[in-house]
């Protein structure tokens, strides 16, 4: 029988997600102000396509649109974040109402297509008046975000299945300020470990906030987690592949769920680099959370040698290896290594050159194969006993692929960016077919 949602507990839930700059547009309107992403975008040179942010999928003016799709397509949850330069513009002080209203619809509008909200309080839109502050190499930061945390918490209230603090931790700490890829752009280790650190102090403060509002909403925080291959059985290659796997996944997982740094990887990084953790922080960091979304992408194939992968390999459009197998090795280690709350693949997908054909579709077959592939991985986890209780495409909308701008398609739906239609690509069919539970005879 080929692979059906009759093969996964009758409660796996199945959703989308999106982020807020990626997808909303309306970069200037009802009172949101500048992030450091409408900034970096400004630099020349920092996007591949010299595009920006502001009308991306125009989804501020859209979202019924949008909603109708995510209802039409049979997903049950929508993962998106909020944004925080339009909540708080300045990013403390005066809260801006109109910001709030428009998630609020949004809120209101999942609810009334029976699809359940599931919000990431930060994907990466910090406001830019805290990054001419410091951003977040300067510890108030933190606490900046558990206001507005506590503020979005307070008008969306428990309608939100879910609230996540954090959106990749790692791409906002050593993407964006060690390697420099992503806003604000900057290339300096110890900055990197300081905003790592400040980001798992803001997780716990706002926890705490979040707590104090006796919400039923699940608490949690979203890590991107990219299992690392050793390329051969060497004993470099496994060094390599440790050393990758701790500074790109435990460096993340272990602050938030043992309340310590990994002591292997303090040593790596020594003294000069390495943060200024404070008594309590990781007390507060480590606080229990009801969910751990995991974003998987691909693995990491690690050779000291400059080995490479064997031709035939598969890749996406991202130029990220096909390896779906990495999802199911990624969730039996974390179920064996860790105390787990609920686990939720809070992204997984791919991007292909996706084009509208003659006949008006989007035949995106590899995009198709990809998930059911994972789709098969996720499962392959769940009869290995791993609490794993949903799993959300990424992503709903082609959209603003950061540094790649609008060059890479991620989308199940297809984005005309001249026109903004939206065009239903075959992947959301499968998608769609393989979510309807066919009805007992
Ligand atoms: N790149 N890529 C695709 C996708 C990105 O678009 C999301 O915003 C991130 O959460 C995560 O990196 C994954």
């Amino acid at each position: 029988m080929p692979l059906s949602r009759q093969h996964f507990p009758s409660n796996f839930l199945w959703g989308t997600a999106t982020a807020s700059f990626q997808i909303e547009g309306a970069a200037h309107e009802d009172g949101r102000l500048p992030s450091i992403w409408d900034t970096f975008c400004a630099e020349p040179g920092r996007i591949s396509d010299g595009s920006n942010g502001d009308v991306a999928c125009d989804h501020y003016h859209r979202w019924e649109q949008d909603l109708d799709l995510i209802q039409s397509l049979g997903l049950s949850a929508y993962r998106f974040s909020i944004a925080w330069p339009r909540i708080i513009p300045t990013g403390t002080g005066a809260i801006n109402e109109a910001g709030l209203d428009f998630y609020d619809r949004l809120v209101d509008g999942l609810i009334a297509r029976g699809i359940q909200p599931h919000v990431t309080l930060y994907h990466w839109d910090l406001p830019q008046t805290l990054q001419d502050r410091g951003g977040w190499e300067n510890r108030d930061t933190a606490y900046a975000f558990a206001d507005y945390a506590a503020v979005v918490a307070a008008r969306l209230g428990d309608r939100v299945k879910s609230y996540a603090t954090f959106n990749e931790p790692w791409c906002v700490s050593i993407l964006s300020n060690e390697i420099g890829h992503h806003a604000p752009g900057k290339q300096d280790r110890k900055a990197a470990l300081a905003v790592a650190h400040h980001l798992h102090l803001a997780h716990g403060l706002a926890l705490s906030r979040l707590r104090a509002l006796n919400l039923t909403s699940q608490l949690g925080i979203v890590l991107n987690l990219t299992p690392a291959y050793p390329a051969t059985d060497n004993e470099a290659d496994r060094t390599a592949a440790t050393l990758a796997d701790g500074k790109g996944n435990r460096w993340f997982l272990d602050p938030i769920l043992k309340g310590q740094y990994p002591h292997d990887i303090w040593e790596h990084y020594g003294a000069e680099v390495l943060p200024n953790v404070l008594p309590g922080d990781l007390e507060l960091a480590s606080q229990p959370i009801d969910f751990l979304g995991v974003n998987y992408y691909s693995r990491a194939f690690v050779s000291a040698g400059g080995k490479t992968l064997p031709e035939g390999t598969e890749y996406t459009d991202m130029g990220w290896e096909v390896y779906p197998e990495g999802l199911r090795d990624l969730l039996v280690r974390l179920h064996r290594d860790y105390q787990l709350p609920d686990l939720y693949i809070t992204e997984n997908g791919a991007a292909y050159p996706d084009v509208v054909s003659e006949d008006g579709q989007v035949h995106d077959g590899e995009r198709t194969q990809y998930l059911q592939r994972h789709f098969q991985s996720a499962l392959d986890a769940v009869q290995a006993g791993v609490p794993l209780k949903g799993y959300f495409v990424w992503s709903l909308l082609d959209n603003f692929e950061w540094a790649f701008g609008y060059s890479k398609r991620f989308g199940i739906v297809h984005v005309d960016y001249a026109t903004q239609k939206r065009t239903v690509k075959d992947s959301a069919l499968w998608l769609r077919d393989f979510l309807r539970v066919p009805t007992p005879a």
